[in-house]
């Protein structure tokens, strides 16, 4: 079997006296979609935040595609094919949406900025996810919090990442722009993408997810598959009724 498109090995994190995270093990492969889930101070921000090159562990292994890397920054870990997508989407609101999609690698023609260019990659990338968005000048501030998710996203894989982190996609969302949302992660995940949500609405986990990492005071509480389990034994996972099984992987 390939190695996975991301794993973790032994993770730990402290911040002087906390313990964030504690051996803690990862595996996403292409092809699916892995959630996060804990309660508040669970430790999934940091897991996030490490496999994004944002803290740096103080011990255990990232490793993309088999090859293990010491990020030192998102930067390091962009080009190493890992993006992320937190919930403050890191967009300008003054700048259209092909710019923003673009943002720190504009497509050059000599000393200019290939406007055209870029705003025809940037049309391909959005009907190539079926990312709704009229018109690629449009600024983002025009556009609803929905639209704004999805770019996000699409400039996540647009950048070439493999392995995108999505932090609590859903939160800011209505029923039907998280439909939707959901939708685009299917896609990503169709197009062998290894994705990773974070996020609390055990709902959309069932449906969305292949296979849930529960994760309780800074350690793996469990990894179960999705068809596999129930919303009572991750709810038992999340709050320690039922005991973790560390080592035990789905
Ligand atoms: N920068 C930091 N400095 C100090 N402590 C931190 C820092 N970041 C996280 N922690 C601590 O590490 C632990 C794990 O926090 P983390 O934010 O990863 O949890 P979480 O599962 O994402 O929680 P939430 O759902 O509330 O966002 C908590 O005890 C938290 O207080």
């Amino acid at each position: 079997m390939d190695a996975p498109a991301l794993q973790l090995k032994g993770i730990t994190k402290t911040f002087g006296q906390v313990t964030a995270l504690s051996e803690v093990d990862l595996e996403a492969h292409r092809g699916e979609v892995l959630a996060v889930v804990g309660d508040n101070g669970a430790g999934k921000s940091s897991v996030i935040r490490t496999i994004s090159g944002i803290h740096r562990p103080d011990s255990g292994e990232v490793r993309v595609d088999g090859v293990p890397y010491d990020f030192h920054s998102p930067a390091d870990a962009r080009r190493a094919g890992v993006a992320a997508v937190f919930q403050d989407l890191a967009l300008v609101e003054v700048l259209d949406v092909a710019t923003n999609m673009f943002l720190g690698d504009f497509p050059r023609r000599g000393p200019f900025v290939d406007r055209r260019g870029m705003e025809r990659e940037a049309r391909r990338v959005l009907d190539d996810l079926a990312v709704t968005v009229a018109d690629v000048r449009t600024e983002i501030g025009m556009l609803s919090g929905g639209q704004r998710q999805m770019v996000a996203i699409a400039r996540a894989m647009r950048s070439g990442g493999h392995v995108v982190l999505l932090d609590e996609p859903t939160a800011a969302l209505g029923v039907r722009e998280t439909a939707q949302a959901a939708d685009l992660v299917r896609r990503l995940r169709d197009r062998g993408a290894a994705v990773i949500i974070v996020s609390h609405d055990l709902e959309l986990v069932a449906q969305l997810s292949d296979r849930v990492q529960v994760m309780r005071l800074g350690r793996v509480a469990g990894v179960r598959r999705t068809a596999d389990t129930s919303r009572d034994e991750v709810v038992g996972l999340i709050t320690g009724s039922l005991a973790a099984d560390r080592g035990r992987v789905a």
